[in-house]
């Protein structure tokens, strides 16, 4: 007979903190937000912990290089997306794992053939406005020229002028060569007011750009979270399929993690991948497994050896899986039954394996009310979509500046050819929309107003960390009429006259 959980599943909105005593210490400049990412012995440390709390999404809309190395300077770390080949992926990891603070690999290049009209598409579509211009037009080719705004007038020039006619030639330029040092790079640009400096090698050709700002940027951050050789670390998603693959070909591009990205992990098919990574690479190769939304789920990963266990199914702001295929649970409950899992296996044991809240998160403090509940670390995708880092297209809509961001079980994503659900190709269904999410700025910005928020309400708890904070957490469930209370009532905001 079918058993039935007579207690509904509950999600974040239904519940708030209850402040404990605050003491004077608790203050935000002391709150600590060091979090293990893999399984550890009682008594021993994590081989990595994440400075803050937050990874996000293994989502082509969320997580290639570039959102890696901002998140990873702010002390989190993505999982770059798997819906891609197995050499897209690999290229991806290693320009993360190869970037140096402050060097960057130019984004927007040129030939000298093309036009100043191509030049205008390619700032719409990046928002940068110095471009490289090379032999072949990619980021490493030959160096032939830069182009900024000041080289061009659209009011006056024709849209069909060539590069070659308006941008700053090589022998005009002033360059750095390979091996010149953040401090030597920006000391040049200083003394001969440049924004940007092109690095180029032996041969000519452009290896980074050093912006002005950069530099100042890198000596600020302490939070990064970096490797023993002080490179950026960054995580990749894997499947149950290939994974004899790519794995082999993620570990020599440097990945320091990899996850099995799926809706739904109680399953031999990712028993078998991770006993896979343990007989090829011991325990060298970290690999956290899921989705799983109890117990049970929680114990059999637990149990085959995954570092770290991703939680949630159909709670994420672009999912249909419930819809879908009828399987989930509200995400608070699911978070609550499996931080339990893990503690009664850890006292089991002696290892702990760390969990991660996947998905489902609105608001900050809702970041706040999954570590209350047990995560060790939370996954992102809605919130990481919408910095200017994603690798999606910013667009104007009337509704104001929007980013775009799509499901990976949508057939946008899908169209890519991994997915496969093991049958005829005409009996696949879509699990994930295609969306827009409000452009909220920069990352660091954004996570900056994150972290105080979720510091502040642990101030209010009584904890300086997240160890303290879900030891000593009181939690309430609300009723409707009490979530009507929290919010303005009964005044008319001014906004709206
Ligand atoms: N967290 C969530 O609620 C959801 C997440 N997603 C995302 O969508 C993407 C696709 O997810 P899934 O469809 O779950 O991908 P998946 O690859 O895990 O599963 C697809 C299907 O293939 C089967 N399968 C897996 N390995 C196999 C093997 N070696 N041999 C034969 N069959 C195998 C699975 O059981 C499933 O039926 C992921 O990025 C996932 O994170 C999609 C829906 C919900
Ligand atoms: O039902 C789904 N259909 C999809 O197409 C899909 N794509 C991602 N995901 C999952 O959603 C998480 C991100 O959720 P948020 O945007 O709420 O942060 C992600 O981390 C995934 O767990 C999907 N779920
Ligand atoms: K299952």
């Amino acid at each position: 007979m079918a058993k039935i959980i007579q207690e509904p599943s509950r999600t974040f909105g239904e519940y708030l903190l209850i402040p404990n005593l605050t003491t004077k210490d608790c203050i935000v400049a002391n709150v600590d937000l060091k979090t293990p990412l893999v399984r550890f012995k009682k008594g021993e440390e994590p081989a990595i912990s994440l400075n803050i709390p937050m990874i996000s999404a293994i989502m082509q809309s969320v997580s290639d290089d570039k959102m890696a190395v901002a998140l990873a300077k702010n002390g989190g770390m993505s999982f770059i997306y798997g819906s891609q080949t197995i050499e897209e992926q690999a290229e991806m990891v290693r320009k993360v794992k190869k970037y140096k603070a402050g060097f960057v690999i130019s984004d927007s290049n040129l030939t000298p053939d093309n036009t100043l009209e191509d030049v205008l598409n390619l700032l719409n579509r990046t928002g940068h406005s110095t471009m490289a211009v090379t032999a072949d037009g990619t980021p490493n080719g030959k160096l032939l020229g830069i182009v900024t705004a000041r080289d061009y007038r659209t009011s006056r020039d024709e849209l069909t002028k060539k590069v070659a006619e308006f941008m700053t030639p090589y022998e005009r330029l002033i360059v750095g060569k390979e091996g010149t040092t953040l401090k030597a790079a920006n000391d040049i640009i200083w003394e001969h007011k440049l924004n940007s400096l092109p690095i180029i090698d032996k041969e000519g050709n452009l290896q980074y750009l050093v912006f002005r700002k950069d530099y100042a940027e890198d000596k600020e951050n302490s939070r990064a979270l970096l490797d023993s050789e002080k490179r950026y670390m960054v995580g990749a998603g894997i499947n149950s399929r290939d994974y004899a693959e790519r794995v082999p070909a993620l570990v020599e591009a440097g990945v320091d993690a990899v996850c099995i990205d799926s809706s739904e992990g109680f399953s031999e098919w990712q028993y078998d991948t991770i006993k896979w990574v343990r007989d090829t690479y011991g325990d060298s190769v970290k690999i956290g497994a899921g989705n799983v939304v109890d117990r049970e789920g929680f114990r059999y990963l637990a149990n085959a050896g995954a570092d770290f266990i991703k939680v949630g199914i159909g709670g994420g702001s672009i999912c249909i899986t419930r819809e879908a295929k009828g399987i989930g649970r509200g995400q608070a409950s699911a978070v609550l039954d499996v931080a339990a899992a893990r503690d009664e296996y850890f006292e089991e044991t002696g290892i702990y394996v760390p969990i991660c809240s996947d998905g489902g998160i609105v608001h900050d403090y809702h970041i706040t009310l999954a570590l209350a509940m047990g995560a060790d670390f939370v996954m992102l995708g809605r919130y990481f979509a919408r910095f200017d880092e994603s690798p999606t297209a910013k667009v104007k809509t009337s509704k104001g500046y929007m980013k775009e961001y799509w499901g990976e079980g949508s057939n946008r994503a899908r169209n890519w050819a991994r997915y496969d659900l093991g049958g005829k190709k005409e009996l696949t269904f879509e699990e994930g929309v295609d969306s827009y999410v409000p452009y909220a700025g920069s990352l660091e910005d954004g996570v900056g107003i994150t972290l105080h928020k979720i510091k502040s309400t642990m101030c209010n708890c009584g904890s300086t960390t997240i160890k303290h904070f879900y030891e000593n957490a009181r939690l309430t469930l609300v009723s409707a009429t009490s979530i009507q209370e929290g919010s303005a009532h009964d005044v008319v905001l001014k906004d709206n006259q």
